[in-house]
């Protein structure tokens, strides 16, 4: 199947194949090419392209001379974070449980809730979204999609960047039925009004697709970004697709690393008790590597939650 990007599985085999020719790793750009041929058992190009590469293994003929590979020092906590190598949490408080009740209607339906983290508070819902509202989400954003921005503060204006590499569709509040449903599950989730904040963002990433460390909050109250409706309290991600390899959501500050899930939700605070940023709240998307990486984001304004959240005078 293609992916977004056009590039199939089979074309990614072969780039891999020939990659790991040019490392002199002939045996396992074998492997490679075998396992795309199980896929494609009358692919010709991948069959002209074992019989090269045994022809080679068997004649020791073609071995190129050894890619040197650059030592690029010591990893960033993002790449570590990135690469699933985080140390499970040192915090002691952490556990699952059935949220009964952040809303009314949650004795009816509980939701499955695990806390990620207790600084910045952090949870993770599982099986929230059905295969059948990712595929109708997915239906009514592919028409759509367009390559994402990102607010400069030096322009004033929402730009194309580098280092947010996704396709992005918005859809207001009140578009369709599920839109609807979706809104009316991020507040049982978060407790929080809904009014003043941002319309669903559905997003994918290709190959490759990222965006680089970065805080949600704007940080600017005179700005015109949050002037209206204050700054991004919380952040409400859904994953709809699980990544293959790579797509984590990841906490450089914390040490904390969220893997997509097909179904689940992740929420965090992006602003303290006292209404302050938390710059512990730093994340990233990291690069997928394999796959096609799908999400919807909420982000949650500050303004209407003066009563459910009020802002409180002692730092907490
Ligand atoms: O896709 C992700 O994992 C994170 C997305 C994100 O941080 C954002 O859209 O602000
Ligand atoms: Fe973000």
């Amino acid at each position: 199947m293609a992916a977004p990007l056009e590039i199939s599985k089979n074309e990614v085999r072969m780039v891999y194949a020939e990659t790991l020719l040019k490392l002199n790793q002939h045996a396992d750009a074998l492997k490679v090419v075998n396992i795309a041929l199980t896929d494609n058992p009358h692919d010709i190009k991948l069959l002209l392209k074992k019989s090269e590469i045994e022809t080679m293994i068997r004649t020791g003929t073609n071995n190129a001379p050894p890619v040197k590979v650059q030592a690029t020092g010591v990893p960033t906590a993002y790449q570590i974070g990135c690469r699933g190598q985080f140390p499970p949490s040192a915090d002691s408080k952490l556990y699952c449980l059935y949220n009964r009740t952040t809303s009314p209607f949650l004795i009816l339906a509980p939701l499955k809730m695990e806390l990620v983290g207790l600084d910045p508070y952090m949870v993770l819902y599982h099986d929230v979204l059905s295969p059948k509202e990712i595929k109708e989400l997915q239906g009514m954003a592919t028409p759509s999609l367009k390559r994402a921005t990102v607010y400069q503060a030096s322009s004033g204006r929402n730009e194309v960047v580098k280092t947010r590499t996704s396709k992005v569709a918005w859809f207001p509040d009140g578009y369709n039925p599920l839109t609807v449903r979706l809104n009316a599950r991020i507040s049982d989730m978060t407790g929080f009004n809904l009014y003043g904040s941002e319309m669903l963002q559905l997003m994918n990433y290709g190959l490759g697709g990222h965006y680089d460390q970065h805080y949600d909050f704007f940080n600017k109250t005179n700005s015109n970004m949050t002037a209206m409706s204050g700054d991004r309290i919380a952040t409400v991600l859904f994953y709809l697709t699980d990544v293959e390899q790579g797509g984590a959501t990841v906490f450089p500050n914390i040490r904390k690393a969220v893997f997509p899930q097909r179904g689940s939700v992740v929420m965090w605070y992006n602003l303290k008790d006292n209404g302050q940023i938390d710059t512990q709240t730093l994340h990233a998307a990291c690069p997928v590597i394999v796959g096609s990486k799908w999400v919807c984001n909420k982000w949650i304004r500050e303004r209407e939650q003066i009563f459910s959240r009020p802002c409180l005078k002692k730092r907490m």
